[in-house]
């Protein structure tokens, strides 16, 4: 007998939303287990906020169903209303009261707890996001990265089950984000709690979630970890959205190999001999060789530090990545020399 899939926290079966009569949300399922960090990513416009606000239960479903804890709480026939769902709630637009002090912010949803008992535990959560004497001090006493670590404490004062974020970082500098990122991560892990993040930032996705999704025009194109959707994204289309890379058109030979404007690559898939393809290439799949056997031409280049990510022109005109030691300088028109490492390429169907 199969062994059975562990029960989920959350369980989106299926689920569609509209705006105005408008799909905007489609045929989306995922499942996400007790303390998992999950992740929807995609361009803007794709459908996240919509997905997340139904699970909150400010949307409704318009097929479908949502699980919580193995019990239905959306379907298109309807749902239990936000307050009843037990979800903790860090959205954009969900800002602070501006006329309660922070560790009233972090006790407004403990109404059920006598005022002492509410006081005591906004002041351990406000421990926990590390601004244990901020209790006293107004939202806008505080700078935007301690909002966020309020809202979080909030968020997580009535002790949910999951917490949905939306963008949480997205107003704060580049810097900062990283840093709350991480430090939001480690608070949800230490208390075990699930959540499910909304980003359109694949750093971001990939520094705090277990899961990610893959969103484009209200459909979920994969789901799963981080390194997974990195090394073998299910589609051409979650390729071009992950990481960096380029799509090359290629075609396969009797041996298995894959012709292209670079040479000979090994797939990571077969297919019939003849058949027109496109492989994902890497920045990793070329190594910088002064003597290697291809020869491409610098396009452009972006200085990451210890290494610069350059653009490069194969004389086919199609265009490569490649990662080289900063040390040497390559202007823009300068040709550079290098080699497959050998290693194999996704492989999808021709654009
Ligand atoms: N209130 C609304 N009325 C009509 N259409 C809407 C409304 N809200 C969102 N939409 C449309 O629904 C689609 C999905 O929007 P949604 O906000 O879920 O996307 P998103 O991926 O979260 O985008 P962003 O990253 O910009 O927040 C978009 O095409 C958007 O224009």
């Amino acid at each position: 007998m199969p062994a059975e899939a562990p029960a989920a926290l959350l369980e989106l079966q299926d689920i569609a939303c509209a705006h105005a009569g408008r799909r905007v949300v489609d045929g989306l399922s995922l499942r996400l287990q007790p303390g998992e960090i999950g992740c929807l990513l995609g361009a803007s416009g794709c459908g996240k906020t919509t997905t997340l606000r139904a699970i909150a239960g400010f949307h409704p479903l318009a097929a479908g169903s949502i699980r919580l804890r193995g019990q239905s709480i959306a379907s298109a026939a309807g749902g239990l209303p936000p307050e009843a769902r037990g979800i903790g709630l860090v959205f954009q637009d969900y800002a602070l009261f501006p006329h309660l002090d922070a560790g009233d912010n972090v006790a407004f949803g403990l109404h059920r707890l006598p005022r002492r008992e509410r006081r005591a535990r906004a002041q351990t959560l406000l421990e926990v996001v590390g601004l244990g004497d901020c209790a006293a001090r107004y939202p806008h006493e505080l700078s935007g990265g301690q909002q966020q670590r309020i809202a979080l404490a909030r968020a997580l004062a009535p002790e949910p089950a999951l917490v949905l974020l939306d963008e949480p970082f997205s107003s704060l500098d580049p810097e900062l984000r990283e840093r709350l990122a991480g430090e939001v991560r480690d608070i949800l892990r230490r208390r075990h709690t699930a959540a499910l993040l909304v980003t359109h930032d694949q750093h971001e996705a990939f520094a705090l979630a277990d899961r990610i999704g893959v969103m484009h025009g209200g459909r979920l194109l994969q789901w799963d970890s981080g390194p997974a959707l990195y090394r073998t994204p299910a589609s051409a289309a979650v390729a071009g959205f992950i990481g960096d890379g380029r799509l090359l058109p290629g075609e396969r030979r009797s041996d298995g190999r894959i012709a292209t404007a670079l040479g000979e690559l090994r797939g990571r898939s077969d297919g019939p001999p003849g058949q027109h393809v496109q492989v994902l290439l890497r920045p990793e799949h070329l190594l910088h060789d002064p003597a290697g056997p291809l020869h491409a031409q610098v396009l452009s280049r972006a200085f990451r530090g210890a290494e610069t990510l350059y653009t490069l022109t194969l004389p086919s005109g199609a265009e490569v990545l490649a990662r080289i030691a900063s040390a040497c300088d390559y202007p823009p028109g300068a040709s550079v020399s290098l080699r497959y490492a050998g290693t194999p390429v996704c492989v999808y169907p021709p654009a």
